[in-house]
């Protein structure tokens, strides 16, 4: 048995019934936005969704100031609280506490968890970038946050990246920590196998949804049979 609190929980209600019947639960998808959207990305989204289970969405738009960005969001923020997926806000705490979003996900230059804890209260869910250190997530951990975030674990084009984890990494925090973990990175269906195998609590993906050929929600479906394994082989 765990005591994992509700919030710790909260990115996914299904977390907490997985954990009381006795194991860590299934991975799921957390879905990452393009870094650049237009009108019809509401729609794109919602396909996305019909895809398959989506456990989260983080709305990342880069270069945009925070009321583009809260404009953006309102739609898309209407879409995940009708489907029950939490809505993360990427960078800014304040522009997360200003939405009501469901979370924020901090970078390791976005601002201290601890700072974003006072500001945002127990319930929302805050994230930390902690690229392939186990001493960041452990201080993350230790700030308060409610996921720990380990990337690039594969080459992207979404955003340069400077850190390859290897996989083991997933499984060393799963082992000793009882915080879900997300791995992210250049994550496609075809290459997500070892990190779910590894201890994955969420794949965090963007291009493999977006960019995939036949649509978002063929891009979603994908994920169903490698994010079954782990809990096909529990
Ligand atoms: C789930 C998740 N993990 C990592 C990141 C990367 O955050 P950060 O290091 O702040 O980089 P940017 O996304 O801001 O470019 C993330 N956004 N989400
Ligand atoms: C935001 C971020 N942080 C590390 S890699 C990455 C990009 C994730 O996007 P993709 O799934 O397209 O690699
Ligand atoms: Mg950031």
């Amino acid at each position: 048995m765990t005591d994992f609190t509700d919030e710790e929980l909260a990115l996914d209600p299904h977390f907490a019934d997985q954990f009381e019947q006795g194991f860590r639960p299934t991975c799921q998808l957390y879905l990452i936005s393009p870094p650049s959207i237009d009108d019809a990305f509401v729609g794109q989204l919602a396909a996305a969704c019909d895809g398959g289970k989506v456990a989260a969405f983080q709305l990342r738009l880069k270069g945009l100031d925070e009321d583009a960005i809260a404009r953006a969001a309102e739609p898309l923020q209407r879409l995940c609280a009708d489907r029950e997926i939490a809505f993360i806000i990427n960078d800014s705490a304040t522009l997360a506490h200003r939405l009501g979003a469901d979370g924020v996900h901090l970078g390791q230059g976005d601002g201290d968890p601890r700072l974003a804890r006072t500001l945002l209260g127990p319930k929302v869910q805050i994230g930390v970038t902690c690229h392939d250190s186990r001493h960041l997530a452990m201080e993350a951990g230790e700030a308060g946050a409610d996921y720990v975030a380990f990337g690039a674990f594969y080459p992207t084009t979404t955003k340069p990246t400077s850190h390859r984890p290897d996989p083991s990494i997933l499984g060393w925090w799963t082992t000793l920590f009882e915080l879900p973990c997300v791995a992210i990175g250049g994550i496609t269906a075809d290459n997500a196998a070892p990190l779910v195998a590894a201890g994955a609590d969420f794949l965090a993906v963007s291009g493999a949804v977006w960019n995939c050929a036949k649509g978002p929600q063929a891009g979603v479906a994908a994920f169903a049979d490698v994010l079954r394994s782990r809990f096909d082989e529990a």
